[in-house]
């Protein structure tokens, strides 16, 4: 499903790597922690799946596509399989809870029947059932990230990229959160999920894989946050003892039969709709990220507020478009109209 082999990752300018020849394999289904100190590579380590950055070295493969071999016009289709979870969440600040939702739909062409039923489906299942005509900035901040997980599994992704998905919020409202994506990795997507917060891998004791300064050193089936936790240097690498050959356990049945609503039969592509996504995608404008004013959800003690803009590449993204920056068109295409705004990071 997701493969590096022997992927190096050294950003211009950087003596070192980000990553360094990182060979491993995630298999569908699993659920799969990344963990390790800031800067160790693990945002690097989910780009470069969603194809936003290319490696230096090596190759990856993901959903049986050689990333290396996707053109770029395609890659807007290649992602249509994946959904991101940002640190950031990204909304549109005059569109309703339901339009934000909606949005991925109908830059690719999904139906008005299918936007009825699936956008309700996903906001009750995130927990924001009834509020849907509520306003980005009627929203707390965790509700406001919960919108832009639903707007991630909407479309029924088989990969669910996370990054730090739960890092805003307070303790329960995470562990919904947790809840959520477990049901949906039970339901046959594969999640990846770079996290700080121990509690949540400590208990949720799935496939852990543990960067330090680039490189794997730790890869365990079913581990905590800090198990076997490595001192520094060469000498404290913990080799993976065997390779993982299947994915880690599941929930339970009943919770599986709970997901199933969000499940349904993938639309094929075909002229029409990728015709009609065009168009969508063609409509929407760009304009500087606006950050909110307003954020009544303040991060709970411990946890890490967003670090918008703390890379060198990272205004970079500031002028492309939402459809864009979800991977929904190729960058540079015709932009009109305000349509396409965003809400940055409140934190
Ligand atoms: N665009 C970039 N240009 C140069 N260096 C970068 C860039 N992006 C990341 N890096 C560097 O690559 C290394 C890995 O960064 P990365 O963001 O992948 O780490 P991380 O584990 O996700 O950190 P955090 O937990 O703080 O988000 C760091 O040394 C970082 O400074």
């Amino acid at each position: 499903m997701i493969r590096f082999d022997a992927v190096t990752k050294t950003y211009p300018g950087q003596a070192r790597p980000a990553l360094n020849d990182l060979g491993v394999e995630i298999l569908r289904s699993e659920f799969v922690f990344l963990v390790g100190a800031s800067g160790s590579g693990k945002s690097t380590f989910l780009r470069l799946i969603l194809k936003e950055d290319k490696p230096t070295r090596g190759s990856i493969h993901v959903l049986g596509q050689d990333l290396g071999s996707i053109s770029s016009r395609k890659v807007p289709y290649f992602r249509r399989d994946l959904g991101v979870v940002f640190q950031d969440f990204r909304l549109l600040p005059n569109k309703s809870v339901f339009e934000n939702v909606a949005f991925t739909l109908r830059v690719i062409g999904k139906s008005r029947g299918f936007i009825q039923s699936a956008v309700p489906e996903t906001l009750k299942l995130v927990g924001l059932d009834g509020k849907g005509k509520r306003m980005p900035h009627e929203l707390s901040g965790g509700e406001q990230q919960r919108v832009a997980i639903a707007r991630a599994i909407v479309n029924k992704p088989q990969i669910l990229l996370a990054d730090e998905p739960t890092g805003n919020l307070d303790p329960v409202t995470s562990a919904g959160i947790m809840t959520l994506l477990e049901r949906i990795n039970a339901g046959g997507t594969t999640v990846v999920m770079a996290t700080h917060e121990a509690g949540i891998v400590d208990q949720m004791q799935r496939r852990v894989i543990e960067l330090v300064a680039g490189d794997i050193v730790r890869d365990e089936r079913s581990s905590g946050y800090g198990a076997s936790l490595p001192e520094s240097g060469d000498e404290a690498k913990v080799p993976t003892d065997e390779p993982i050959t299947s994915a880690a356990p599941k929930v339970p049945i009943e919770v599986m039969r709970e997901a199933q609503p969000l499940y349904v039969e993938p639309e094929v592509h075909d002229d029409v709709t990728d015709a009609a996504a065009a168009i969508t995608a063609a409509a929407t404008a760009s304009v500087p990220i606006t950050p909110a004013a307003d954020d009544d959800a303040a991060p709970s003690s411990g946890k890490r507020p967003a670090r918008p803009g703390s890379k060198p590449d990272a205004t970079a993204h500031e002028h492309l478009t939402l459809a864009e920056r979800l991977g929904l068109r190729a960058p540079g295409g015709p932009r009109e109209g305000d349509d396409d705004q965003e809400v940055g990071p409140t934190k």
